[in-house]
């Protein structure tokens, strides 16, 4: 399918950010040439190309593919999505949870949509706050629903490893539109929901 992540890595960029990798590796006091790091410079070019290949997603076409007019107009949660992204500040990881919710204007969404629209905008360098407006505009635009919904926990390498060194800090972030922003019992229930335990 067009959307999707293709699974054939772009040898050309691999080669040139592999070319700088190995340069890296010896400001950093590393022999790139020793055997265990021989193939570094191409694994870390190929790894750093998955973890941002969201640019090459189209958030809006995933969601149009899988669109579906339906008369339900209670709200839909999906909640605990994993989520893993990489700070644009030090490029290293942050992630966590999503929760995510709208309340349907005629058409509903495949559900595995939800989870591969937040990939397509984790899978690039980001800050928190922008991922979770973007996910939210997304499906407000595409989506057209009563209200959406986005929340959105996640631990910070860069707080944790390095840094300010804090290692349980949990970074909470939240979005709304329509319903969600107008009606506080909209909000509170969506909010009682992705807290809910299913057991
Ligand atoms: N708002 C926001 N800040 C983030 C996110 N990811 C990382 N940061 C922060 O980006 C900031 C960059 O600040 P700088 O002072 O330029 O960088 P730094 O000297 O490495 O800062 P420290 O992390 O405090 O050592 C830091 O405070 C990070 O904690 C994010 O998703 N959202
Ligand atoms: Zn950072």
């Amino acid at each position: 399918m067009g959307y999707q992540k293709i699974d054939r890595y772009d040898q050309k960029k691999i080669d040139a950010v592999a070319f700088h990798y190995k340069d890296i590796l010896t400001q950093l006091g590393e022999n790139p040439s020793r055997e265990g790091l021989e193939k570094t410079p191409e694994r870390v070019a190929k790894a750093l190309q998955y973890l941002t290949h969201g640019y090459d997603l189209k958030p809006e076409e995933i969601l149009k593919s899988a669109m579906f007019e339906e008369d339900y107009s209670q709200m839909v949660v999906v909640k605990d999505i994993e989520v893993f992204s990489m700070c644009e500040h030090h490029m290293l990881p942050f992630f966590g949870k999503a929760h995510v919710a709208y309340i349907p204007n005629g058409h509903i969404v495949g559900l595995s949509k939800i989870p591969r629209v937040i990939d397509a905008f984790a899978r690039r360098l980001q800050v928190q706050e922008r991922l979770t407006n973007e996910i939210r505009d997304c499906i407000q635009q595409t989506l057209n629903p009563k209200g959406v919904a986005v929340v959105i926990e996640c631990k910070h390498l860069c707080m944790a490893m390095r840094g300010v060194q804090k290692q349980n800090s949990v970074t909470t972030t939240s979005a709304f539109t329509g319903e969600f922003m107008t009606n506080d019992k909209t909000r509170a229930e969506f909010l009682r929901l992705i807290t809910a335990s299913l057991d």
